[in-house]
């Protein structure tokens, strides 16, 4: 949706811009990396590092983030943080973009990364404004406008709302990989992992091949066989953009998998594709949890942890009672205590589980990374690992 006329080696600044949300409201602002129009669903981020990883985290295919951190670009850009091969974010909003960079590994300014990808983005809008706004509105289409000459406000505000919507978007295969491809296990090779890209961030399989893992990355399109083919210990079920009610072809595949009692874990979208896999529905979150400091319980051990999310659907499944499912029983495992959003499901009876939010942690805090090694353990168990995880409830 991104349409970029032209950016200049040493930024846009000075070149007005305007940000229109879809119920009228404006703001304006100047030019953030290249210049020109793009849309998308307004989302923010209350994450204070890590702008890299988010710009490049595929689940942001079609939104327009709005960092609530004030400065932005202070570390500039390097070559090892980026969670896939280009951003996915279609419009960036920040309040006050860094002047000069300055970090050891900075090889450019997010500026000029923003206009060498096309990536109309707007600054010195007041994003406390813009973000209260969304939390009291709900998360909306957007439209940022750049140059010298803009069009009329009501032109502007006709094009939003042109724009589609999130709720219903079928988004996955745009962002996954085409091709099948290996990640190499770290050392020692112990398990082999089918891992299903939805939208995989480049964290992920690296968590997994730290452990041991080779992960086998398939398309979004692979079906059960194309699973069953790499002789899996495990499958797993990666992040991704766009509605979880449209992901029919994903739900079906880990259907087979529970069939065939393998052990399953997912992440996020995978989080929502085994909610409806076990029959439960999902829904869209008003604004949604985007960040690196969501407080989340894991209920099996009465633990709190600080968690990185972005997810704007969530998974509605009971909180207070254990469900019977066509796989057996089910639980919500994590929950967010900010708003008792669910944030994990597992089965009782056999060796699958998943997260809402990113053990992956990149950029974020590491409480989470046992989940990983959880899996890994699923994996060795020879398939009893739910039941011990069972007896360990507080
Ligand atoms: N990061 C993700 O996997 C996001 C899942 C889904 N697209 C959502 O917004 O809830």
């Amino acid at each position: 949706m991104t349409t970029s006329t032209r950016g200049t080696a040493h930024g846009t600044r000075g070149i007005p811009a305007v940000l229109v949300l879809e119920d009228g409201r404006t703001f304006h602002g100047r030019a953030y990396g290249a210049v020109g129009e793009t849309f998308g669903e307004a989302v923010f981020s209350t994450g204070m590092t890590g702008y890299q990883e988010t710009l490049t985290d595929p689940s942001y295919h079609r939104q327009v983030v709005v960092m609530t951190a004030p400065h932005i670009g202070n570390t500039g850009v390097n070559d090892e943080d980026p969670e896939s091969q280009r951003i996915w974010v279609a419009g960036y909003v920040v309040r006050d973009p860094a002047r000069i960079p300055s970090n050891w590994r900075s090889v450019r300014s997010l500026d000029d990364e923003l206009v060498a990808q096309g990536i109309v983005g707007i600054s010195g809008v007041d994003t406390r404004a813009l973000t209260r706004h969304l939390r009291e509105r709900g998360a909306m289409r957007v439209g940022i406008f750049s140059g010298d000459a803009l069009p009329d406000a009501g032109t502007m505000l006709a094009k939003v709302r042109q724009a589609p919507e999130m709720k219903g978007a079928d988004l996955s295969a745009q962002v996954a990989t085409k091709e099948a491809y290996v990640v190499p296990a770290i050392g020692e090779k112990k398990f082999t992992v089918a891992a299903i890209d939805l939208g995989i961030k480049g964290m992920t399989p690296h968590r997994m091949a730290e452990r041991g893992i080779e992960v086998h990355v398939l398309p979004a399109t692979a079906t059960v066989e194309d699973v069953y083919a790499v002789e899996p210990d495990g499958v797993f079920f990666s992040n991704g953009p766009g509605d979880p009610a449209t992901a029919d072809h994903p739900v079906s595949v880990m259907r087979g998998v529970l069939e065939r009692r393998t052990p399953l874990f997912g992440i996020c979208f995978g989080n929502q594709i085994l909610g409806r896999a076990l029959g439960f529905g999902t829904y869209k979150l008003k604004y949604g949890h985007r960040g690196i400091n969501q407080p989340v319980q894991d209920r099996t051990t009465g633990k709190v942890e600080v968690t990185a999310h972005n997810h704007g659907f969530a998974v509605d499944a009971p909180l207070d009672k254990v469900s019977d499912t066509p796989f057996g029983r089910a639980e919500v495992s994590h929950v967010c205590l900010n708003d008792n959003v669910v944030e994990g499901l597992q089965l009782l009876d056999q060796p699958a589980f998943s997260v809402q939010y990113h053990p992956e942690a990149a950029a974020g805090p590491h409480d989470a990374a046992y989940l990983f090694d959880r899996f890994v353990a699923l994996m060795g168990d020879d398939n009893q690992h739910s039941v011990s995880l069972e007896g360990q409830r507080a």
